[in-house]
């Protein structure tokens, strides 16, 4: 059984740590049009997987390859949140400490307990950020 390495902060995501990686997810078109992404667009205005910042380097788990009434079923986002886990994984050669949203659970509808199943299959340690009024 593998030790749990997920711990839940109440809180904002963005006050997360200097030097630590915000990870949201986002479709492949490119479009932060709502949630949590349009936050993440008007902070950090441009994206891709890790992109370097001065606070924080942000990493978008690309976990459908469409949004809105089109996005991916929940099985297809949460197979695409497996592959974009590990690839993020690969990329953070330094280590830092994983921050993040409970992506998919919004706007991508799928339940949080799933994605959070994938984290801890792949036994990733990271600190999960659940907003005051959720
Ligand atoms: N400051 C904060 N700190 C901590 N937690 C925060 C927070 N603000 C919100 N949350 C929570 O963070 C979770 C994610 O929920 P979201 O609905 O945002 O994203 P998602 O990952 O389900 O879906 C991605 C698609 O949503 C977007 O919009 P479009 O598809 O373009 O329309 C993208 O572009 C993608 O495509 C929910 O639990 C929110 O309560």
């Amino acid at each position: 059984m593998s030790k749990l390495k997920l711990s839940y902060i109440t809180g904002d995501l963005f006050a997360a740590p200097a030097n630590s990686i915000l990870v949201h997810a986002c479709n492949t078109k490119g479009s932060w049009g709502a949630g949590i992404a349009l936050a993440f667009k008007e902070k950090y205005p441009s994206h891709c997987l890790l992109i370097p910042g001065d606070t924080h380097d942000i990493a978008c788990l690309f976990t459908s390859i469409a949004y809105g009434r089109r996005k991916d079923s929940p099985s297809e986002i949460l197979s695409a949140t497996r592959t974009s886990v590990q690839d993020l994984i690969r990329q953070n050669v330094g280590q830092k400490p994983l921050h993040a949203c409970r992506f998919n659970s919004g706007k991508f509808a799928v339940p949080w307990v799933d994605t959070e199943a994938i984290l801890k299959e792949l036994e990733v340690s990271m600190v999960i950020y659940v907003p005051e009024d959720a």
